[in-house]
């Protein structure tokens, strides 16, 4: 984006330089000229000056007919004698400072170069005071010249007037320190550096003289580099004078602060090197934040493992404020964390060495392990209900966390998962030669995965990319912080860059705007700044909490992709114990963006089409399942668009079948909030206030020997004689991906749903994730906003979409491909977001995986539930009645009485319009009082006469 600028600069340049290199334009010629004849004067006048004559005729002289001596003749003869009486012996002075003061005037300046006028007003000063002051001191010291002063009228007049008061010496001294005051005026040279310099000059003199005094031949004295070299290379004795050569030679080369701080004898010359005006940087620079690269044990398919201590003292050094890119690299060789092969134990074994290596080394899963029970309820061999929490499986849980399995057992158990295998082999064999003999294309191609010996989903079913751009160029970003100073300037903003944060997408640089400029107005130009810079879009980040500057962020001119893997990867997701735990991306500075759904605890996701919301869905679902067991997280999809969420189909996480259809859809709700509602009097009766507490006192009483029996279960709710068990609620992800879809054709009743889920459901673990494509207040209306609390907005194509979605603007200058804007519930801060990309690959890999562990157990009801009025929910209403118009019973009056069911009798009858008869009668065949309309049109009126008296 900014080669094009660097042509036009060229461009320019060269144009101005032929045209000023030969010739020149009027005022230089005339400016020329004028400095050639100044020339001419000067060198006039110091002829006439050095061949003066007093016996010519002139000003002060008078002679008859005599020959005139002066070699500037007549004219010249007048003025030295002028000069000499006006100045005495230093009219000699004259001749050069007239040239040097005509250059001055003359000489050619840039267009750019300023006339500080405070600058030539002191330096004219000190010209008339060393003027003044030097013919007085002359007048004083030296003797006559000719019948002139030798200070000339100047100095006579000064004299006379301080010396009665002053007397001769008090005028010397006066003369001569105003003498040096108008020296410093003039030339702007301080008299305490001279002082510092000869002194100085002295001592080395000195030093000097006696050394040679002494005999001694010269002596170096080299800076004791070595010494603090040993701190580091304790053992290496045998090569300090090489050590100390390259140190030597290293800050030679760089005489920075970090050369002050590695060797402390450098320290005061380096401090020396500062105070010369040629050793301070030409130019400014700037302060870029580099971001840390943790992920690279992605690239080496491995996890790196990390300690708790070091977890809390840790403080991510890319967020680390003004430090430098030397600074960051220190820090890291300090703390010694650069990835090396020894501290990476992942990368030696591949996932096939055994399970119990791997389930050692996915530690980070441990604690799910510790809350759940065994994965093989899951399995096909298992026909236990999903989530029981019976006697049988306490036990198994007891004598599955002792790691003490009995030989035999295991053995048994070997043998019948063969024979599942083969069996399941041999019917799905019959089933694809059944559906191959009909048409080959349509055979849905069951593969039987062999299972998995890990305990949950590994990376290496994830992409991730071998090789990572990494470079920063450190020049082309100062470049840039130049060019927004300067494109901010032309629009009238005096800002200063003060960091630059370069990230995997975008840039941010941050400003630090001029006192009295308003942010707005950087926001108001965020269109003309992405222009003028040639980039896609600019946001323009008005708030950055904890820091008085305003951000710019620009994308970057390569973008990286911001893998599943590397998120997944990172420390914030696996030290994260909550199974609800999902992935968004990375932020500006790399660093991975986690998020816990039960914190949020419902989720709006919104952006145009295209934009990335399926690929984020898709994340949060696969982070998901990167957590959690079945036992864990079940989930709801609902997929009007029929290809998104299906890929799911089969999972033993889902609690029904991938809803595509929009009536099976409101059911799904429905079953949700009587869940809700049921999950309620479980935990008020247990005495909890969440999910979290009711599977805790689950586990505990199971743990004492006195597992929890049903206490809202009544005889004859089922033909059991006593209460069954209860079983661990799972949290249940509720995903609706196209939500205005559902909106479109279940209309109000899924609002009023979601706001009545939205509103309760974080209690009872119900988790609802909303993506939508159309960010407009008739699908994300009041109701739902208010409830929904967390937010996030992919790219939109306006600010009132943006709006719609965060309650404020930006998303519409987002990048696309996955770039989002996250509002963390209960904030107002937006945080901008790289989203991680899972390709479909990933998502069969990962589903397949869970395949392979588990059936899912399909709970029909929450489909296919009645959908009558008994199906209703308490407080609900069917939608007929909700709408009964006032005038419903005379109309039935009416037609019951006339026997004519038509739309417009009533109209007439009633004075009412087309529509509300016409709704009246529907209402009327609704109820069984007409019938439906014949092939004439014409309803039969099927309630039966009022009986008269
Ligand atoms: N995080 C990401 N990184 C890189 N590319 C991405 C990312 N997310 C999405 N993309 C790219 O954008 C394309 C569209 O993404 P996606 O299908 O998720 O959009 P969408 O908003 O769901 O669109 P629609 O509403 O039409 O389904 C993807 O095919 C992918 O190439």
């Amino acid at each position: 984006m900014f080669r094009e600028n660097k042509k036009k600069v060229q461009t320019i340049v060269k144009t101005g330089e032929q045209s000023s290199f030969f010739r020149l334009n009027g005022i230089e010629r005339l400016k020329e000229c004028g400095l050639i004849l100044a020339v001419l004067a000067s060198v006039l006048l110091a002829v006439s000056l050095f061949t003066f004559s007093p016996a010519d005729p002139s000003w002060s002289q008078t002679a008859w007919g005599s020959n005139i001596h002066n070699a500037g003749g007549m004219l010249g003869s007048w003025l030295a004698d002028t000069l000499f009486f006006i100045f005495g012996s230093l009219a000699y002075c004259i001749p050069f400072l007239f040239t040097i003061g005509s250059w001055v005037v003359l000489r050619k300046r840039t267009p750019d170069e300023p006339v500080d006028l405070m600058l030539w007003g002191t330096r004219l000063l000190g010209v008339v005071i060393l003027m003044i002051t030097s013919c007085a001191l002359a007048d004083i010291n030296f003797d006559d010249l000719w019948n002139f002063s030798s200070g000339g009228v100047i100095g006579d007049v000064i004299t006379s007037l301080s010396i009665p008061t002053l007397n001769v010496l008090g005028t010397t001294l006066v003369m001569l320190f105003m003498w040096g005051a108008g020296f410093t005026l003039l030339t702007g040279i301080s008299w305490l550096r001279i002082v510092e310099r000869l002194g100085e000059k002295c001592i080395s003199g000195f030093q000097w003289v006696l050394n040679r005094m002494r005999g001694e031949g010269e002596q170096v004295i080299t800076p004791n580099l070595t010494e603090p070299q040993f701190d580091v290379v304790q053992d290496d004795t045998e090569l300090p004078e090489a050590v100390s050569q390259e140190l030597t030679t290293a800050s030679e080369q760089e005489p920075d602060e970090h050369d002050a701080l590695l060797s402390p004898s450098m320290s005061s010359q380096a401090a020396e090197d500062n105070d010369k005006p040629a050793a301070q940087p030409l130019e400014r620079r700037f302060n870029i934040h580099v971001p840390e690269r943790r992920n690279e044990a992605v690239a080496q398919q491995s996890e790196p493992q990390y300690s708790y201590d070091e977890e809390e003292e840790y403080e991510p050094r890319s967020k680390q404020l003004n430090a430098t890119i030397e600074q960051l690299d220190m820090d890291a060789r300090e703390h010694n964390d650069y990835a090396s092969d020894e501290e990476l134990p992942w990368d030696t074994h591949s996932p096939n060495d055994g399970s119990l290596e791997d389930a050692q080394t996915l530690g980070k899963f441990d604690d799910i392990e510790d809350n759940a029970p065994q994965i093989s309820n899951f399995d096909i061999i298992d026909d236990e209900p999903t989530f029981s929490a019976s006697p049988e499986i306490e036990q198994q849980t007891v004598v599955d966390e002792t790691l003490a399995p009995a030989a035999d057992e295991v053995a048994e158990q070997q043998t019948q998962d063969a024979d599942v295998t083969a069996f399941q082999t041999m019917v799905s064999d019959a089933q694809a030669n059944m559906a191959a003999e009909q048409n080959p294309f349509l055979m849905k191609k069951e593969e039987v995965l062999p299972k998995p010996t890990e305990p949950m989903p590994t990376l290496e079913l994830l992409y991730h990319p071998e090789k990572r751009e990494d470079f920063i160029d450190r020049d082309a970003l100062e470049d840039i912080a130049r060019l927004v100073e300067a494109k901010l300037a032309d629009f009238k903003i005096k800002a200063k860059v003060v960091d630059i944060f370069p990230g995997p997408v975008i840039t941010r640089f941050e400003l630090d705007l001029a006192p009295g400029v308003k942010v707005s107005r950087i926001s108001s130009l965020s269109m003309d700044l992405a222009r003028s810079l040639s980039a896609m879009a600019v946001r323009v980040v008005e708030v950055i909490p904890g820091k008085p500057y305003v951000g710019l962020e620009l994308p970057n001119m390569t973008r990286q992709t911001v893998y599943l893997s590397d998120v997944i990867n990172s420390e914030k997701f696996t030290k994260s114990k909550s199974p609800t735990t999902v992935v968004l991306g990375q932020d500006i500075a790399g660093e991975a963006v986690v998020a816990d759904l039960q914190k949020m605890p419902h989720v709006l996701v919104a952006g145009t089409t295209g934009s990335g919301k399926s690929v984020g869905v898709n994340v949060m679902i696969l982070s998901m399942l990167y957590k959690s067991t079945p036992e864990d997280v079940r989930f709801i999809m609902i997929d009007p668009k029929m290809l998104e969420l299906s890929v799911y189909e089969g999972i033993p996480h889902l609690l029904a079948e991938v809803v595509t259809d929009m009536k099976d859809a409101s059911n799904a709700l429905r079953w949700c909030v009587g869940e809700m509602e049921r999950r309620y009097k479980l935990m008020s009766a247990l005495g909890v206030r969440n999910v979290k507490g009711f599977n805790e006192k689950l586990k505990a009483a199971a743990a004492a020997g006195h597992p929890i029996h049903d206490p809202l279960w009544r005889e004859g709710d089922s033909m059991d004689p006593e209460p069954p068990l209860l079983e661990k609620l799972p949290y249940i992800v509720v995903i609706v991906d196209e939500f205005a879809d559902l909106m479109m054709v279940v209309g109000k009743k899924v609002e009023e749903l979601i706001a009545r889920l939205a509103q309760k459901a974080r209690a009872a673990g119900i988790h609802l994730i909303l993506a939508t494509q159309r960010p407009s207040v008739d699908v994300i209306t009041g109701l739902i906003k208010a409830n929904i609390p967390a937010r996030i907005a992919f790219t939109v194509s306006t600010k009132t979409d943006s709006r719609t979605i965060l309650d404020q603007g930006g998303a519409e200058s987002l990048l696309g491909m996955g770039d989002m804007l996250y509002l963390p519930a209960g904030s107002s801060h937006t945080e901008r977001v790289h989203g991680a990309f899972a390709s479909d690959e990933d998502v069969h890999a990962v589903v397949n995986n869970w395949k392979a562990r588990g059936k899912p157990n399909y709970i029909d009801e929450i489909t296919s539930g009645d959908q009558g009025p008994e199906a209703l929910l308490p407080g609900e209403k069917m939608d007929s009645d909700e709408e009964v118009d006032p005038l419903f019973d005379q109309v039935v009056e009416h037609v019951v009485e006339s026997r004519r069911g038509s739309v417009s009798g009533v109209q007439r009858r009633f004075k009412i319009g087309y529509n509300r008869a016409a709704r009246i009668i529907e209402q009327l065949e609704a109820q069984g009082i007409v019938s439906a309309p014949g092939h004439n049109g014409n309803r039969e009126v099927l309630a039966p006469a009022p009986i008269r008296d």
